[in-house]
């Protein structure tokens, strides 16, 4: 008996962070999707009381500090089942690039996880235990394209889904803290994207009006302390992206366009400058 499930990454097409709370935490408003570039995980049951993960990828922990080993645990704790899983992760998302591939690994194993053991959770109480794992994940248990407030556990799905373009994602050869940008941000000095434009853009099924709405509150801090996501962002519109923005707390860059033609030429054009190029497809749903 085995499991298999997708993770596909998402993307923030506008992401405002509101203000800091007490706890140190952001209020954020964002407009999250999810997109065709995705890791495959297999689930197995295993006769001990073991979680042993192995993947392609050759640096990622496969220990506790793995968020699949951190969903496996949460749900043995809170629906009981018998024996350990065994799980393969086939790694395509970049790692720490603000495309959730963390986040969307653990969601992926919470619905793994509830199908192998048949144990029946409802996905509003699995988004409610995901949270302490990672913010994103209550999003990546919907995916599709929706509203996502507070600090990323109220998710409304959007009443449609993105217009159909094409996306060319660019991450440069850097890692970049989520912790840390958040903790370096003053969120009085950052800009604030206009979300419900956004979200009615969307809706209304709007491309030229959806282009002219993407921000990302995060994107002016992470672009002054490496410069290279600024340039990558000019690149991309000087060979004819219709709109570009930073995805999450970066570094990775999201080009959207009408035509593959042209979103083909953005990335041919930028992979002499970095390594990880993509071009994918938003994700109907
Ligand atoms: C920036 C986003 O990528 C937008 O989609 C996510 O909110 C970040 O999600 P993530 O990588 O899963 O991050 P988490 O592991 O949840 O949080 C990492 C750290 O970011 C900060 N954090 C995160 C979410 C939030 N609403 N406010 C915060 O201040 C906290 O210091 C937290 O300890
Ligand atoms: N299954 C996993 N996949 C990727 N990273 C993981 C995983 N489990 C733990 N990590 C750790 O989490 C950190 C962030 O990885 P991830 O790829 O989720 O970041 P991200 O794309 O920036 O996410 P976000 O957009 O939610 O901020 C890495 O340092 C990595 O070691």
């Amino acid at each position: 008996m085995e499991i298999i499930e997708k993770a596909p990454a998402k993307i923030n097409l506008g992401l405002d962070v509101l203000y800091k709370r007490e706890d140190g935490y952001h209020e954020l408003e964002m407009i999250m999707a999810s997109i065709d570039l995705a890791d495959r995980l297999t689930f197995r049951p295993l006769k001990e009381e073991k979680i042993i993960i192995e993947t392609n990828s050759g640096f990622l922990p496969t220990d506790r500090k793995n968020n699949i080993f951190q969903a496996i645990e949460v749900m043995k704790k809170n629906y009981p089942f018998e024996g350990g899983v065994h799980v393969e992760l086939q790694k395509n998302i970049p790692v720490a690039a603000g495309l959730g591939g963390g986040s969307s690994d653990a969601a992926a194993t919470f619905r793994g996880i509830n199908k192998l053991f048949q144990l029946n959770a409802e996905m509003e109480d699995l988004m409610r235990l995901s949270i302490p794992i990672g913010t994103d994940i209550p999003f990546c248990l919907q995916g599709s394209t929706a509203l996502v407030t507070g600090l990323g556990e109220v998710v409304t799905p959007l009443s449609k889904p993105l217009p159909q373009c094409w996306v060319v994602l660019v991450k440069p050869n850097i890692s970049v803290s989520t912790p840390r940008v958040f903790s370096k941000i003053n969120v009085d000095d950052l800009p604030h994207p206009n979300i419900s434009l956004l979200k009615e853009a969307i809706e209304q099924d709007d491309y030229k009006k959806m282009t002219k709405h993407l921000g990302n509150s995060l994107e002016a801090y992470t672009a002054s302390k490496y410069p290279v996501v600024k340039t990558i962002q000019e690149r991309m519109i000087q060979f004819g992206a219709d709109a570009a923005v930073m995805s999450g707390s970066g570094p990775t860059v999201v080009a959207l366009c009408e035509k593959h033609s042209r979103a083909l030429h953005i990335a041919n054009s930028l992979k002499g400058f970095c390594r990880e190029v993509y071009v994918v497809r938003t994700l109907k749903q």
